[in-house]
């Protein structure tokens, strides 16, 4: 699906990342968690052809690919639905609504994007992806102002749809809660220029029980106090 080989990418002279090593394959939700300013934003604009990278190899299997950025980038012209719909003319105004009740913008379709807080533009964002049935979706910290007890349920139910739609996603997130709940693969992303420094597979994935999370939360955690001691 996704190949990624030692890639390298330089701002200015001044190198970003580093030999970054990362598979995604198909149906496969993986997740990078990093520091601020490591270059994780900039390596989702390699994989969507929006930068172009100075070193390594990036191979893909796919041809349908959602990105949906820190910002909401909607068209302000546009009502919620319209948003969503522009994406694919094929979307029937039932699956449109649907995707919509999904990210708990039923009432707010007909509203602008200036008519609604910046967390309901992010969800408009999402199901604006979603629509579009990409074989791959980047997710560039989707719910980082949408508040705690909305991103358990907006994660629940987009597991729900990727159950069904089967989509490959990469996620990119501060939160190692959000990666545990959602991810088949963790990637750790640190250093200056930045790379790949570690890699969890989560054995039963979407599926842990609390002692399970507990054990990959610490590995976590141990794993930064020591990178960063
Ligand atoms: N177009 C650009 N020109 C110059 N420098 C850039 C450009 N884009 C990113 N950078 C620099 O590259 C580094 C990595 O930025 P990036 O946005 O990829 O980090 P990030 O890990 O996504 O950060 P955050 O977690 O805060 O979103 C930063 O130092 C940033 O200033």
């Amino acid at each position: 699906m996704l190949k990624i080989s030692r890639l390298g990418k330089a701002f200015d002279h001044r190198c970003v990342l580093e030999d970054v090593d990362l598979n995604i394959s198909k149906r496969e939700i993986v997740s990078i968690i990093g520091p601020s300013g490591r270059g994780k934003t900039t390596l989702l604009k390699l994989i969507a052809g929006l930068l172009t990278a100075d070193t390594g190899k990036i191979e893909r299997s796919y041809t349908r690919l959602s990105y949906v950025f820190q910002e909401d980038r909607l068209l302000p012209w546009l009502t919620v639905a319209e948003n969503v719909k522009l994406v694919n003319d094929a979307l029937s105004s039932d699956d449109c609504m649907a995707l919509l009740a999904m990210m708990r913008l039923a009432d707010s379709q007909r509203l602008y994007p200036s008519e609604i807080s910046g967390g309901m533009r992010q969800r408009v964002a999402m199901a604006r992806a979603f629509a579009y049935e990409p074989e791959l979706i980047l997710l560039d910290e989707p719910f980082k102002s949408i508040d705690q007890f909305l991103r358990k349920q907006l994660i629940e139910d987009m597991l729900a749809l990727w159950r069904v739609q089967g989509q490959s996603v990469l996620l990119v997130t501060h939160d190692p809660d959000e990666a545990i709940a959602m991810s088949d693969t963790i990637y750790l992303m640190d250093g200056i220029p930045a790379s790949i420094v570690k890699r969890i597979v989560i054995d039963a994935p979407r599926n842990l029980t609390e002692t399970a999370k507990q054990t990959i939360r610490n590995e976590i955690e141990k794993f930064w106090e020591e990178e960063t001691s």
